[in-house]
């Protein structure tokens, strides 16, 4: 299947923006300008008055939570888990996973996300969504490692692993999820290690999210989080870090010494009130760092642009300096950084060869004009529903406002009565 997106704006690897034409062939891009005459597209695309984007990666998230959006608001992270969440998820069966994660798909495809990374339980039920919704996924089983269900959460995600590592041409990629310092022993970890390097696979987890939580691992342990993942061998396996908020610079030298990659999640810091994640200096000591919406409890959508946004806005007035995030940077975290920490080789980049997860966004409207500086307008200013075509792996999951692979009305009708059910 060839595909050819004629004369639209872009944003090129070097961050500058031109006009161009993209040439798909089957899952990769095959040309960004200069598109050989004897290209001949099975379709053509009208890029005129569009910009095109590699695709969103939402870096961290759990997209079946999107059946629990506003059910719990304005608390912070222990009480929101303890008292309102595991409770009501504790209620979940494998249909509410499956319809959870479809409505999450309409919403990250509407929205340019491409490419998600998601924790959670009943993992098989969102691969299915991946295969059904042509997304690209990075999916762990979430693992609270102690009793009641420890072992049998960790079982699944070798099942997991053994089903759908490599799924789906290769959009599926599965990770060990253990939760996070506070509910996984250090020898639980120890043996999710292990497993993750027999396997190659790597680590999705939650590391140093709240002041207390760094608090509690240094009396427990005598370890702050990152320091205690050394020591069990997790930062061996090659981590994807989620939050990575409270930090020191012993814990920044790790995460660079081992590549761990960190999704920073601006909205949900934000709204649990867990604090500021010390994003330029990350980006200085030059640990990649990608951009996540967390589930829609605690943020409340699955927007990546929204992330982009809060993302460059943030840090300026953390810092009170405007140059902390730039427009430019903000964007790449949501893009490039992105493909790199999920692990999407070749991806993240409008450039030969790279896997062809492409958005357009309409710039006919008030936002987007007028047209100084389309990076700009993108991430200041332009609203989410502008993103107008989306493709991963050079297949069309949304065209001209219309999505290709999903039922929107039947996914709405059926999410609203799982909601209904676990929380009556
Ligand atoms: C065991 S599956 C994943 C688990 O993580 C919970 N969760 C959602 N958001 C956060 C967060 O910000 N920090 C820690 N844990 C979070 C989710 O509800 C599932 O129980
Ligand atoms: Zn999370």
């Amino acid at each position: 299947m060839k595909t050819l997106i004629k004369d639209t704006m872009a944003v090129l690897p070097d961050g500058s923006v031109k006009e161009v034409s993209i040439a798909v062939d089957g899952q990769r891009i095959a040309a960004v300008g200069d598109v050989p005459e004897n290209f001949s597209a099975d379709t053509v695309i009208d890029g005129k008055n569009h910009l095109a984007i590699p695709g969103l990666v939402n870096a961290h998230t759990h997209a079946s939570m999107t059946l629990l959006r506003s059910y719990a608001d304005d608390m912070n992270l222990m009480d929101w888990l303890q008292n309102k969440i595991w409770p009501i998820e504790a209620k979940m069966r494998k249909d509410d996973i499956y319809w959870g994660a479809m409505l999450a798909a309409v919403e990250m495809v509407r929205t340019g996300t491409t490419t998600f990374a998601d924790m959670y339980g009943d993992m098989e039920k969102v691969a299915e969504m991946t295969i059904e919704s042509g997304l690209r996924g990075v999916l762990a089983r979430g693992i609270i490692g102690v009793a009641p269900n420890g072992e049998q959460a960790f079982e699944e995600n070798k099942t997991l692993f053994k089903d759908f590592h490599g799924a789906a041409d290769g959009r599926i990629t599965v990770m060990f999820g253990p939760h996070a310092p506070y509910t996984c022993p250090p020898d639980f970890l120890r043996r999710v290690a292990e497993a993750a390097k027999e396997r190659k696979a790597e680590v999705h987890i939650h590391l140093a999210e709240t002041k207390g939580e760094v608090e509690n691992c240094l009396k427990e342990h005598g370890k702050t989080p990152f320091g205690l993942m050394e020591e069990t061998g997790i930062l061996d396996c090659g981590v994807l870090s989620a939050h990575s908020v409270w930090l020191n610079d012993d814990d920044i030298a790790l995460m660079k010494k081992y590549h761990v990659r960190a999704a920073h999640n601006p909205g949900s810091n934000m709204k649990l009130a867990s604090g500021i994640a010390p994003v330029p200096k990350l980006l200085k000591a030059g640990v990649c760092t990608a951009l996540g919406t967390d589930g829609t409890s605690s943020n409340n959508n699955l927007d990546m642009l929204e992330e982009v946004r809060l993302a460059a806005l943030l840090h300026k007035v953390d810092a009170l300096d405007p140059l902390a995030v730039p427009a430019g940077e903000a964007l790449k975290m949501g893009t490039e950084y992105g493909a790199e920490a999920v692990g999407v080789k070749d991806a993240g980049k409008l450039e030969k060869g790279a896997l062809a997860d492409i958005v357009l966004y309409n710039m006919h409207g008030p936002e987007w004009t007028p047209k100084f500086d389309l990076v700009s307008l993108l991430v200041y200013s332009a609203p989410s529903h502008s993103v107008d075509t989306v493709m991963v792996d050079g297949k069309l999951l949304m065209e001209k406002g219309e999505l290709k692979t999903l039922d929107e009305e039947k996914i709405l009708f059926e999410a609203e009565k799982c909601a209904k059910r676990i929380t009556q």
